[in-house]
């Protein structure tokens, strides 16, 4: 960068738009009037079957004392962009809203509110670029990080991503959404120090190279620190790699730990199975074989089909990137606002696909659970004021074909949506990485294994209440109302021409 700001701030990480419209909303003196904003995501993503919510913890730090610091200030003055009266207010602006959020590592799905801000209109509205930024991109990889967790099962699963992510914030926090999703631990020892994420690592081919011998490299590390895992296939795994492995581990003998070794290339089925039997003919049957390499769900799946030997898996480019679907799509929309009397009013987005219509209303999410099984039913995305605590029974149905539907009883229903910051303050305790990570397992626990598996997963339901779709259907035929007056005025105008 050519210049450095010693106050900067991320206040400006947002899109001009917010800014341009900031400025209407101040001349027209609107700004402070209250709205309500929800944050969702239309589809989940990797056709899976839940998502995993992450985020949070970025989140509130971003929140915590947002405002606009002296070079900011200077900054916005230099563009023509904006009026002096408009940035003499946002110098004294600071950030006072409340938001409302899951906990992190929360199960959640698409067509339901994940995060809520309600406070002035220029509060709610000025961090809708952040927020979505972070909470598509880690929600993302936390769900990516989820689904190869399903099929690694127990075995260990290392986080390798760093040198293949969009840049170094996304290889940071996207190495935590992976731990939050699943892994054990991460080559990223700056995650390790800020987070707290348990480190591991093996060496490079170019431990090798710099030899250029398997055996003296080996040598040369096990010389140099306890825990050895050799990667072996840098010239010849099973003729020259392994070979040099075991003959360095019996000479090291309790010297050092031999963890075992790396393969990072070749037909890994095959080749696990050849490093495997040399292992045990040696008299290492511990020596654990590691595998990496373009890793991810698919490729997990069929090496444990072929029988593959391996033990210990890390994976990066395809985890940390989102390789096979690299957005989340999450969007951000405004569903209710103070109007000219100082009334809440709810307010729709129309569009020709149905799933695009936004849904108006503040609403909560309400986890149902029958008590007998204490799996979960499906979602119920009320109106705030409603509370299915109080109700005997509860009638849920498809928002679209709500001729799907199912009556409940004795069940038990729990809010997801949590105060997280009130009036700009965050009143929630984080819980570590480690918390996090335990409390996304327990909740998937909550979910049957036909939502949860990664292949063609059966469509969780996230119902609207009865109120809430009334509410809907109202709106639609208001619009509705409104654009046919519009043609007809239009119809008239024309006329008389
Ligand atoms: N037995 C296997 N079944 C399915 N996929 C495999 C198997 N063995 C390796 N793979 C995967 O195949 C992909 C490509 O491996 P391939 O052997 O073609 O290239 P490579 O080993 O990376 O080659 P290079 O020697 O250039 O590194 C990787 O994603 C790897 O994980
Ligand atoms: O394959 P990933 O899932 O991204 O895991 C990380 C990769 O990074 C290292 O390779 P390196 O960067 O040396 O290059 P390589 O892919 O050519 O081995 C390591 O050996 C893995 O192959
Ligand atoms: O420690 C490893 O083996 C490692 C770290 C980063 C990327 N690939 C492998």
């Amino acid at each position: 960068m050519k210049t450095q700001f010693p106050d900067d701030g991320l206040v400006l990480h947002t899109d001009a738009y917010q800014l341009t419209m900031m400025q209407t909303y101040f001349q027209e003196g609107i700004h402070e009037r209250q709205a309500v904003f929800e944050l969702y995501f239309r589809d989940l993503p990797f056709k899976n079957g839940y998502a995993i919510f992450a985020g949070l913890e970025h989140v509130l730090e971003f929140v915590e004392d947002l405002h606009f610091s002296k070079s900011d200030i200077e900054y916005m003055r230099s563009e023509p962009m904006f009026a002096d009266d408009f940035v003499d207010y946002l110098e004294q602006w600071h950030f006072k809203a409340t938001i409302r959020a899951p906990h992190e590592g929360e199960v959640v799905f698409n067509n339901e509110p994940i995060l809520q801000v309600e406070g002035s209109i220029f509060d709610a509205q000025i961090i809708e670029t952040p927020l979505l930024n972070i909470i598509n991109y880690q929600t993302l990889i936390a769900t990516k990080a989820s689904r190869i967790r399903s099929v690694v099962g127990n075995q260990p699963l290392l986080e390798f991503g760093t040198r293949r992510a969009q840049e170094m914030d996304a290889a940071l926090w996207g190495t935590r959404a992976a731990f939050i999703g699943g892994f054990d631990a991460t080559s990223n020892v700056r995650a390790g120090k800020l987070f707290g994420i348990p480190i591991s690592g093996t060496h490079a081919h170019s431990l090798v190279q710099i030899y250029r011998n398997d055996y003296e490299a080996f040598k040369a590390y096990a010389e140099t620190h306890r825990d050895c895992v050799f990667l072996v296939d840098t010239y010849d795994t099973l003729a020259s790699g392994v070979p040099s492995a075991i003959r360095v581990a019996k000479e090291m003998g309790d010297k050092i730990n031999f963890l075992g070794v790396r393969i990072d290339s070749g037909d890994m089925a095959y080749l696990s199975k050849g490093v495997r039997k040399l292992l045990d003919e040696a008299g290492f049957e511990d020596a654990k074989i590691y595998a990496s390499n373009d890793l991810d769900e698919e490729t997990i799946t069929s090496l444990k089909l072929q029988g593959a030997k391996i033990d210990v898996w890390g994976v990066g480019t395809k985890l940390i990137t989102a390789f096979d679907q690299p957005a989340l799509g999450a969007v951000y929309k405004v569903v209710s606002v103070e109007d000219e009397n100082g009334q809440m009013v709810d307010t729709i987005k129309i569009s020709g696909s149905a799933v695009k219509i936004s849904t108006p209303g503040k609403k909560q999410v309400w986890r149902i659970t029958r008590n007998t099984d204490s799996k979960s039913q499906g979602d119920y995305v009320a109106l705030w004021d409603e509370n299915p605590q109080k109700e005997e029974q509860l009638y849920m149905f498809h928002p679209q074909y709500t001729y799907l539907n199912k009556t409940i009883t004795d069940f038990t229903a729990r809010p997801i949506l949590e105060t997280m910051v009130v009036d700009g303050k965050v009143v929630y305790d984080l819980p570590d990485v480690q918390a996090v990570q335990a409390y996304s397992a327990q909740r998937l626990e909550h979910l049957w294994s036909e939502y949860r598996r990664g292949l063609n997963p059966q469509e969780y339901p996230v119902d609207l209440s009865k109120e809430a779709w009334d509410n809907k259907m109202k709106l639609i035929n208001d619009v509705r109302d409104y654009v046919s007056n519009l043609k007809k005025d239009d119809d008239q105008k024309h006329g008389q021409f």
